[in-house]
């Protein structure tokens, strides 16, 4: 059975939602559907306003979806998901706090804050080379780096199911490429289901074992694409010809390019 399985789900946030009487309400997704296994990166790519931070939310229960079900290791999703973490765009630090401190909020909250997290803190954070920044603020630290310290924040409690909203979007290129590579290691050696929203074609392909492009709002599942590519993935794979055959298949169900054209191109 699929670890995950999201079934005609849809999303309208009403008037009152927008808190605004003369708004219209919002079809933010309409009929959304796809499963997912355990540990598998699932990348969610879609024009921008097609629902992915909204569907993010529905599966964490931080919102309640209009009507579908939304299955999480069996369990239906009608309250807040206590086993997930949460990447954001933003890293969102507490500039106050120290590295260390910052990924312990997590624990804090969950009144877990003891030794052992402490520990795992440090743990986490040497694993993603910021080992000699515990003390450090988030003011001393690059943006790639603040995103690492959200990342290791994210995974302090140990969440089954890691959820991602543009985490690499604000990073510039190299920067985001390197990120990339950290997160398909982190996730090898923790074994995380990760449900991660991208703009990049290239980044869904790169990172996931699944892609579920959404169309235009009120978005549907456009199309699945199964990224068959093996593992340990490294950047030189983005030059092989099954990559690009992801990236044109991604491209076509964006409708960035229609299929005929795709044949001309790869004639
Ligand atoms: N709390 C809310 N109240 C009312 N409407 C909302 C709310 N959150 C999202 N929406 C609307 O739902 C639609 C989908 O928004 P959402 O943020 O999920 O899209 P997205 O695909 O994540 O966009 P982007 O890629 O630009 O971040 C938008 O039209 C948005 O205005």
């Amino acid at each position: 059975m699929a670890f995950g399985t999201i079934k005609n789900v849809r999303k309208v946030f009403s008037a009152a939602e927008l808190k605004s009487r003369s708004s219209e309400p919002v079809v933010a997704l309409d009929d959304a559907n796809f499963e997912f296994d355990e540990g598998e990166l699932v990348a969610l790519l879609g024009p921008s306003g097609c629902g992915k931070t909204t569907l993010l939310r529905i599966v964490a229960g931080l919102i309640q979806k209009t009507s579908g079900s939304v299955k999480i290791g069996g369990r239906e999703i009608t309250e807040p998901l206590g086993d997930y973490g949460f990447v954001f765009q933003s890293p969102s630090l507490m500039p106050w706090r120290t590295v260390l401190d910052n990924v312990l909020f997590t624990m804090e909250v969950l009144r877990r804050n003891d030794k052992a997290a402490r520990a795992r803190a440090a743990q986490l954070l040497d694993m993603v080379g910021l080992g000699d920044f515990l003390r450090a603020r988030p003011h001393q630290l690059s943006g790639g780096m603040q995103q690492r310290v959200a990342l290791c924040r994210a995974l302090i409690h140990q969440p089954k199911l890691l959820l991602m909203d543009e985490p690499f979007g604000a990073l510039d290129e190299l920067t985001r490429l390197e990120m990339n590579d950290l997160l398909l290691r982190i996730r090898k050696e923790i074994g995380a289901t990760v449900l991660f929203v991208t703009h990049s074609i290239s980044e869904a392909v790169y990172v996931s074992d699944q892609i579920i492009v959404f169309s235009r709002r009120p978005a549907r599942v456009a199309t699945k694409i199964p990224i068959t590519l093996p593992y340990p993935r490294t950047q030189r794979i983005r030059f092989t010809s099954d990559f690009t055959r992801a990236e044109r298949l991604a491209s076509e169900a964006l409708g960035i390019i229609s299929p005929v054209e795709a044949e001309g191109t790869a004639a």
